[in-house]
């Protein structure tokens, strides 16, 4: 009996002395919270709310921090000024990505942009940043036009019904078919009983796939569980995806013609057939596509929603860009080359993006190299996180930071970075601004938006597939 009882407190002690000096970090690591065995600081972070647990520990670890998310040393940035520092000024050290296992099943094993490092990332990252310019993406205008009267004539038809309206839907739809259109040259009905039930089963995966990553799966970070825990809803969720891109992009495959590209795939499976390097391959165009439809769909939509919730519950400042629409565009609706004499309007977006921050942790980005950044030491490995929730929400830099106003930003150059920074910034950024521009101009130009009472819309956010507002109706009136 005593054998056995030496022989255990041996074990636990050997267990505790090798936790305790793994986890010990030199005195110039970042502070942060005590980290528990195989949980690390996962315990003062609930599911689907992390951004509001990080938000506390910023308030008492401040800018960077460090804490185990399980068994993953990571390091929070909160404020504009080090997340510059970080992802910017000193891009190259930090923009790898930080890939789990749940990523590694979405990019096809490092076949997509978003979950892939290295020649394979640099090669797409380049394709798409030159097919996205500010240039490129304005020849996608006609698009956005065509596609948003598309969407008025169903809203026109539905208000023959109703005036009391959700629009998230008829937003959704209209971003869905905007990249879908950009990546394969097809667009979808705006009438729910036209839609084809391969893109409904599409829509439908590419929620459950964010709900999923937005969740988060403990075996990703607590690696002992990972022998217990399955793969398999992903996978599904994956497969279902890859049903609807696969034949579309074996279609154009068959039929491109060299000299006369479609769209963005044909460009792309040009690209890939005339790179000497052959750094990519064709099959990884379909994961490429995943990124595009799934990344660039909800984001713009759950903006837009956005927007219209804060302009109903402060309609003077909808009053006011209505005003500035009409006098700058007396008859018909702005251009794209009109945006910069749109300032109102710019506000009420940079505010907007700063009131929801929709990706509010962004993804996770991963230290390439042993880095110095200001007094502290981050070893090569260790995940990064950048916190544009407390970034965008924190009164040590935003006056009443949960006031939606607009005017704070013509007296202030703080930066808003929902998008993010440096070489890993958001590739979606021009088209997103291109579309929120000429559909938000057009939209407040046609219509007032109300609460269908005197109570204000709820401005708290639920975590959804991004930072959403919680479901509402709005009242709509023909301007
Ligand atoms: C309001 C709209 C949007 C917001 C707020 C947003 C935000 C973000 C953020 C924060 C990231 C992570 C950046 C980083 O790792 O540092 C990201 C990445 C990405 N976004 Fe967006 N996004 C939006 C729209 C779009 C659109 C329209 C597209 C598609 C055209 C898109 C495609 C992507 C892709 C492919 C990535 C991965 C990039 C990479 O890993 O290199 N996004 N986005």
């Amino acid at each position: 009996m005593e054998i056995i009882t030496t022989l255990l407190l041996t074990i636990a002690v050997i267990l505790f002395c090798s936790i305790y000096f793994k986890n010990k970090k030199r005195d110039d690591y970042p502070p942060g919270p005590f980290n528990l065995p195989f949980l690390g600081a996962l315990y003062l972070i609930k599911q689907n709310q992390a951004h509001l647990g990080l938000h506390k520990l910023y308030k008492k670890y401040g800018k960077i921090f460090s804490m185990k998310f399980g068994d993953v040393d990571t390091i929070v940035i909160s404020e504009p000024s080090i997340i510059l520092e970080m992802f910017h000024n000193q891009g190259a050290k930090f923009y790898d990505r930080f890939i789990t296992p749940s990523f590694e099943i979405v990019g096809g094993y490092r076949k997509n942009i978003g979950f892939t490092n290295g020649p394979h990332w640099k090669k797409i990252r380049g394709i798409v940043n030159a097919s996205l310019t500010k240039s490129k993406t304005r020849q996608l205008e006609d698009l956005i036009n065509f596609q948003f009267d598309k969407m008025h004539d169903s809203l026109e038809l539905e208000l023959k019904k109703t005036d009391i309206i959700n629009m998230k839907t008829f937003f959704k739809k209209l971003t869905f078919n905007v990249i879908f259109n950009y990546c394969f040259g097809g667009f979808v009905p705006y009438e729910d009983e036209s839609i084809p039930e391969d893109v409904k089963i599409f829509v439908l995966n590419s929620e459950r796939l964010l709900s999923h990553l937005a969740a988060g799966k403990a075996s990703d970070y607590i690696h002992c569980l990972k022998p217990f825990s399955s793969y398999q809803e992903l996978h599904n969720i994956m497969d279902g995806i890859m049903s609807f891109i696969k034949p579309n992009v074996e279609y154009h495959i068959k039929t491109l013609d060299e000299n006369k590209p479609r769209d963005f795939i044909d460009n792309l499976i040009i690209e890939i057939k005339n790179d000497p390097a052959k750094t990519i391959d064709v099959s990884c165009i379909q994961n490429i596509c995943v990124d595009l439809l799934v990344g660039g769909t909800d984001t713009t939509a759950t903006t837009l929603q956005w927007m219209i919730l804060y302009l109903s519950n402060n309609p003077h400042y909808q009053e006011k860009l209505f005003q500035e629409i009409k006098s700058i565009s007396p008859d018909g609706f702005p251009s794209l080359s009109d945006r910069g004499k749109f300032t109102f309007f710019n506000a009420v977006l940079k505010e907007t993006f700063r009131r929801s921050p929709i990706v509010p942790l962004g993804l996770s980005h991963m230290v390439a190299e042993d880095a110095q950044v200001e007094q502290y030491f981050l070893p090569k490995g260790t995940q990064v996180l950048a916190n544009f929730y407390s970034a965008s929400l924190d009164e040590s830099i935003w006056e009443e930071p949960l006031v939606f106003n607009p005017m704070r930003h013509f007296n202030s150059q703080s930066p808003v970075l929902v998008f993010s920074v440096g070489p890993r910034k958001c590739p979606g950024q021009n088209l997103s601004e291109d579309e929120l521009f000429l559909i938000g101009t057009k939209i407040f130009k046609l219509f007032k938006f109300s609460r269908p009472s005197e109570e204000l819309f709820d401005e708290s956010p639920v975590m959804g597939v991004t930072l959403e507002a919680k479901f509402f109706n709005s009242k709509i009136e023909l301007r």
